[in-house]
């Protein structure tokens, strides 16, 4: 039973799904479970994920955001997929992403409980992030087999970019105040697919949130799916993350389509953020 076999499965599966984007950039009939319009790819990446990692004997259920319940099959680890991140890009062609967390728990289940997490982006090269043991490992993705490019990875020390998400007069006044710091010190990198926006950071160093917004005070990303497995994969190479008050692996899980605010980078960063977010004065 080994996390490497889940890994192997998910490189193994990044070729089929970039693969099967050609002729699936429609809009399929139905919403996902968050009320978003499905596209025909996040449909077809989410089948083909149940399959491939239902089969394996070390998982025993899986969730996606592309739908309503958990399915079990057997003992095992949970694992929680988003499928297709940032799918809206597959329309423009730009970049987008898989993300996974591995849970040695039934879910809903809070981050502490993630033996692993990992993520695909779909770029010029098909990358693969891979975090367990403490270690976080890139990966170049071809002909379904992963080679590693950087081992031990951390965030740099000398933060570059900063990425945010949210229509901007939808900001809380006090994350507006922060931007307005960051903005001084980093350069803006955002594409609308949070894995390679959050891809940049790991690369780069600095900070990327999708906040709480006035009209949506958990932000729009969810927390099994998306927001604890970034968040683990971040804290795991020496970054941190942020619900804006917790780290991310703390947040409570009480449903599984739950939504959270993500804020994820180097650790001056967030601690600044957090500050932010909490300054009464
Ligand atoms: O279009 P917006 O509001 O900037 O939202 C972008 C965010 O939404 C997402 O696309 C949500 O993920 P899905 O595409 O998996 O629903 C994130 O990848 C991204 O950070
Ligand atoms: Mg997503
Ligand atoms: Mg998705």
């Amino acid at each position: 039973m080994t996390v490497e076999a889940i890994f192997d499965v998910v490189a193994s599966s990044a070729d089929d799904i970039r693969g099967s984007l050609t002729g699936r950039r429609t809009y399929a009939e139905e919403q996902n479970p968050s009320g978003e319009q499905q596209l025909a790819a996040d449909v077809h990446a989410d089948q083909l994920l149940e399959e491939r990692l239902l089969a394996l004997d070390s998982v025993g259920a899986y969730a996606s955001e592309e739908r309503d319940e958990v399915i079990t099959d057997g003992d095992g680890w949970s694992v929680a997929v988003d499928p297709l991140d940032g799918s809206s890009n597959v329309k423009s062609n730009n970049a987008m992403g898989t993300v996974l967390g591995v849970y040695d728990a039934e879910l809903p289940a809070p981050g502490r409980s993630l033996i692993a997490a990992a993520y695909v982006l779909y770029g010029p090269l098909t990358t693969m992030m891979t975090a367990h043991d403490g270690t976080v490992t890139e990966y170049v993705v071809e002909d379904g087999e992963r080679q590693p490019v950087r081992e031990n990875v951390t965030l740099p020390n000398d933060p570059v970019v900063y990425g945010f998400g949210g229509r901007v007069p939808e900001w809380p006044d006090d994350f507006s105040g922060f931007v307005s710091s960051v903005e001084q010190e980093l350069k803006l990198r955002y594409g609308g697919a949070m894995i390679a926006d959050v891809n940049q950071i790991m690369t780069y160093g600095g900070v990327f949130a999708y906040p709480a917004l006035e009209s949506h005070p958990d932000g729009k990303l969810r927390l099994l799916f998306e927001g604890a497995p970034i968040g683990y994969i971040v804290e795991t190479a020496g970054g941190r993350s942020s619900d804006g008050a917790r780290s991310l692996l703390d947040v409570t899980s009480s449903s599984l389509h739950q939504r959270v605010p993500v804020h994820v980078g180097n650790p001056e960063y967030i601690t600044r953020l957090e500050e932010a977010l909490h300054d009464d004065s």
